[in-house]
């Protein structure tokens, strides 16, 4: 998997991608990340990426020409990619659409804005408009790091050989069960005896009824097409 990422502050991206997970999966040659300066794209001595919004307004726009630059530049090479434009108006980013970003995708483009946004008439050079959440950051460059993340996640192999336990409840379409590691007794707060029983089948009916619970009390919109099962440990929940 390779990611591009179009951005006017590339250490943001190239500070994160270091660590953890996304290091590793760098050093292992699972995923590869280029990152591309916008300024590097602009043909002005200046570097000018902005301007003042037609029709008005408060702050500045950034200007098509670096994002066409860039991009036409990366097509050059005539492989498939996937370009996807983060923004507050885009499509809501979850984990069942990073697990198709992974499984459709061999690279993908993620272009960040700056200031008030980008000219509109870059999207018609993107595939998809993605968005993390509803709330304004002060570029894409976060978002980007959002996607990069969990899509690298889902990568066979990425996590070593299974995928952690919150993407397995994710993908089933439940918040996560409550985690607990030594010590057993911390300041009187102990850790449920179920956890210490050793009997598994209990173990994983606690760890749904507690995912079921947190679900229903965090997130009740995800409890959707449960099973005949989970429809059963909800009811007793409620
Ligand atoms: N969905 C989160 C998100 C993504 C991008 C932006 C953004 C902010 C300023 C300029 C360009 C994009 N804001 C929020």
């Amino acid at each position: 998997m390779k990611f591009e990422v179009l951005t006017i502050f590339p250490e943001i991206i190239e500070c994160y991608i270091k660590h953890g997970v996304l290091g590793k999966a760098l050093n292992k040659g699972i995923v590869e990340v280029k990152v591309y300066n916008l300024r590097d794209f602009t043909s002005d001595k200046h570097k000018k990426v902005d301007d003042y919004p037609y029709g008005g307004g408060a702050g500045m726009v950034m200007q098509i020409e670096p994002f066409y630059n860039a991009i036409m530049h990366l097509k050059a090479d005539e492989k498939p990619r996937k370009l996807v434009l983060l923004s507050p108006q885009g499509r809501k980013f979850t984990q069942k659409l990073a697990q198709k970003f992974m499984e459709e995708s061999k690279a993908m483009v993620l272009i960040c804005g700056r200031y008030e946004g980008i000219d509109e008439r870059v999207k018609a050079f993107v595939d998809e408009e993605v968005s993390i959440g509803d709330y304004v950051l002060s570029g894409g460059e976060l978002a980007a790091l959002v996607i990069i993340d969990s899509v690298v996640r889902l990568i066979p192999g990425a996590l070593g050989d299974e995928l952690s336990a919150v993407e397995d409840s994710f993908m089933k379409g439940f918040l996560d069960y409550p985690h607990y590691t030594r010590p057993e007794d911390f300041k009187g707060m102990k850790v449920p005896e179920v956890l210490l029983s050793g009997d598994h089948k209990k173990i994983a009916l606690w760890r749904k009824r507690q995912a079921l619970k947190n679900t229903l009390k965090n997130r009740p919109d995800l409890l959707k097409n449960l099973s005949p099962e989970d429809m059963r440990i909800l009811k007793e929940l409620c």
